[in-house]
This record gives C-alpha cells, sequence and structure tokens, in this order.
C-alpha cells in the first residue's frame, strides 16, 4: 500500500476520509471543513466517504447533493453508502462519530451499550478494508472507550494509528485561559487534558504558557498560573467549567457540541499528519505505553507532539501530588469502562 503522508508531487494524489455517522450534525460541520483543506492542508485534494445507517440513507443524500453544490476545488468525489465496506475501502483516514449522542442529564459513558457494539463492529471492517497506514480517529461517546474497542477488535491495525478526540477538551481549556486573561487564544498554549474524555477528565495548566507582548524588559513566554494567581480558582472553577462544558452545551443547545467538535477534530488530524508547532504540544487520547504511571493499553489523553504523522508522548513533566491523584482517578474510570464495556458485548 501507497504511503500518502511521504507524497512529494505537485499534483498530489486525494486521501481518501472515512466519515461514519456523516448524515448527523457533527459530520454537518466537518464536512465542508474537509472539502476547504482545514484538515489536510490547503494542497492536498480529498474523496470523502461517507457512512451511516439506512434510516439515514436519504439525509445522507442530501450531503452529497450539498458537498456537490459546495464547489469546493480540492474535493476530488464523494462516496455516500450504508454499506461499511465500501465505505472503508482504501481509506487513510478514518473519522468515527457514529453512535447516539447523550442528551441532558446523562453521563457519556451511559450510552456506552448502544454504541461500543457499534465499534466492535467497525473494528474488523477497517482492519479488512482501509489502507495500512489508515490513521483513527474515534469522537463518538464514550470516546476513549471506543476507541479501546476498535482497537482491540482490531489488533493488526498498529496501535499507535488508533486515537480518540480530547482536542475539543483542549481548546475548551484554551478557551477559558484566554478569556480569564483577556489575551488572544493563539497566544496560551501547553495545557493538558489527562485521562477520559468525561467528567474525570483533568484540564492542567500547570506547565501552560502565555506569549506576552515584549516590552523593553519582558518578552516571550510567561507562566498561566503566575499569570492568573488564582490556584483557588484554577484548581476548582476552571477544572469543573472544562470537565461540564459539553453538559453545558447539551442543556443549552438541547443538542450537544457540533460546530466546535468538528473544529477539533481538523485540528486532531490536521496536527497529528502536518505536525504540532515546536515548542508546543496538544491534546490526544493515545494507547497508553505505560508513562506517567497509566496503564499499558488504556487509551489515556497525554500531552503529546507530532512529527512526520507520528505521535509522540512529552516526556518528564514534573506532576505534583494534586495532578496525580486526578490523573489516577480518571485512569480509574477508564478501567471500570472498559470492563462495563466488555460487559455490554457480552
Ligand atoms: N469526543 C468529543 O469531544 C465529542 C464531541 C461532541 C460529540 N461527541 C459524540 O460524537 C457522536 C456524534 O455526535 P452527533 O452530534 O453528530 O450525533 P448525531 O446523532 O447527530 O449523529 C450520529 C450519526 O451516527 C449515525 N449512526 C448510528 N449508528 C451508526 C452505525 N452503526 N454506522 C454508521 N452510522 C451510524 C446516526 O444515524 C447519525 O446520523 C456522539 O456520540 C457524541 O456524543 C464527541
Ligand atoms: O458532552 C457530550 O456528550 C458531547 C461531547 O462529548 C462534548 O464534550 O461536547
Amino acid at each position: 500500500m501507497r504511503h500518502m503522508w511521504s507524497s512529494i508531487n505537485v499534483e498530489k494524489e486525494p486521501v481518501k476520509v472515512l466519515v461514519t455517522g456523516a448524515a448527523g450534525q457533527i459530520g454537518y460541520a466537518l464536512m465542508p471543513l474537509i472539502a476547504r483543506g482545514v484538515m489536510l492542508g490547503p494542497n492536498q485534494p480529498v474523496t470523502i466517504h461517507m457512512l451511516d445507517i439506512e434510516q439515514a440513507a436519504e439525509a445522507l443524500h442530501g450531503v452529497k447533493m450539498e458537498l456537490i453544490d459546495g464547489t469546493f476545488p480540492l474535493l476530488r468525489g464523494v462516496v455516500a453508502t450504508t454499506d461499511v465496506v465500501e465505505a472503508c475501502s482504501d481509506v487513510n483516514i478514518a473519522i468515527m462519530l457514529a453512535g447516539i449522542p447523550r442528551t441532558e442529564g446523562m453521563e457519556r459513558k451511559d450510552v456506552m451499550s448502544r454504541n461500543v457494539s457499534i465499534y466492535k463492529a467497525q473494528a474488523s471492517a477497517l482492519e479488512q478494508h482501509a489502507a495500512d497506514d489508515c490513521k483513527v480517529l474515534v469522537v463518538a461517546n464514550p470516546a476513549n472507550t471506543n476507541a479501546l474497542i476498535l482497537k482491540e477488535f482490531a489488533p493488526s491495525i498498529p496501535e499507535k494509528n488508533i486515537t480518540c478526540l480530547t482536542r475539543l477538551d483542549h481548546n475548551r481549556a484554551l478557551g477559558q485561559i484566554a478569556e480569564k486573561l483577556k489575551v488572544q487564544v493563539n497566544d496560551v498554549k501547553n495545557i493538558i487534558i489527562w485521562g477520559n474524555h468525561s467528567s474525570t477528565q483533568y484540564p492542567d495548566v500547570n506547565h501552560a504558557t502565555v506569549t506576552t507582548s515584549s516590552d523593553e524588559r519582558s518578552s516571550g513566554e510567561r507562566s498561566v498560573r503566575h499569570l492568573i494567581a488564582d490556584d483557588k480558582w484554577l484548581n476548582t472553577e476552571f477544572i469543573t467549567t472544562i470537565q461540564q462544558r459539553g453538559a453545558a452545551i447539551i442543556k443549552a443547545r438541547k443538542l450537544s457540541s457540533a460546530l466546535s467538535a468538528a473544529s477539533a477534530a481538523c485540528d486532531h488530524m490536521r496536527d497529528w499528519v502536518l505536525g504540532t508547532p515546536e515548542g508546543t504540544w496538544v491534546s490526544m487520547g493515545v494507547c497508553s505505553d505505560g508513562s506517567y504511571g497509566i496503564e499499558p493499553g488504556l487509551i489515556y489523553s497525554f500531552p503529546v507532539t507530532c512529527q512526520n504523522g507520528e505521535w509522540s508522548i512529552v516526556q518528564g513533566l514534573k506532576i505534583d501530588e494534586f495532578s496525580r491523584v486526578k490523573m489516577d482517578a480518571t485512569a480509574s474510570e477508564l478501567l471500570e469502562e472498559k470492563s462495563l464495556a466488555y460487559s455490554c458485548l457480552g
């Protein structure tokens, strides 16, 4: 199988991008971003493979018509199908949105029994029909555990190619810090989301910095914790705001987040494929190798940098006692979710 990422042709071959659950609300926000080059870059043609279920086939066809009507120069083809084999064939990237979202009052793991079975079934389709180097991003909830099930039921897909979305939480945390400090969100970096995309996740600002505008005596990066100078807020309200942001959006919209989720999915894939900027890390749910004492094999959100299409966990960060307790609590929840998932699968 050819390796798409090393291509140096001026006229690049299209990358095949699978979007499952494509007739849903994240799909509707995501598709134009992919077609415009926001995910894979302004010079990378794409073919989009959209998968949904039979009941959504007509709506899926409507999205296909809109993509054609969008006259996107990078879009070289659209497949709209309810056939999982056709959808997965030779895809280089898979964005997995398929599943039911939670509604008000539910935790994300409450949709487990419906959603994990989709990931078990679609694991083998991806394993058998996707390109060998296919990069997979699981967005549907419970995202970490769906990705874990996909990994376990597709053992020939390299573990490093299966990830889940915690970039939305990461971006939410950047947004809250930027609002608090009244700075540009672009100037804030190196926040970390540890653990599960759930209400036990731990948004950690201990290594985060803000690029301050230079004056004669000071320029460069300053610690977020130092600039905010309010440990009580950082250790309580900030953390719960990020943990509960998804629920707050459901309460307000009566629907779960979609435009921010689609945007975060693009950020995740773009950085994975094209690389993170020098000196910047991002959060991704990836297979633990035991770093920071997290059980190997769990899909856990870590700080990562990406280069040449590969992510690596940032090593050597100092972890204080407060952080350790929170990182372990979210790891414990993931272990519980794993056994719940297996009991749902029978
Ligand atoms: N990780 C994150 O940060 C994050 C953020 C937002 C939403 N989510 C999750 O993403 C998922 C999608 O959200 P949404 O708002 O687009 O939901 P949605 O209900 O609008 O769309 C889901 C789509 O999946 C389809 N589907 C269901 N079973 C399928 C199957 N077996 N194969 C193919 N398609 C199937 C449905 O028909 C529907 O069109 C939900 O689980 C939601 O909770 C995760
Ligand atoms: O919270 C949800 O259920 C949707 C999504 O995971 C989110 O974080 O917005």
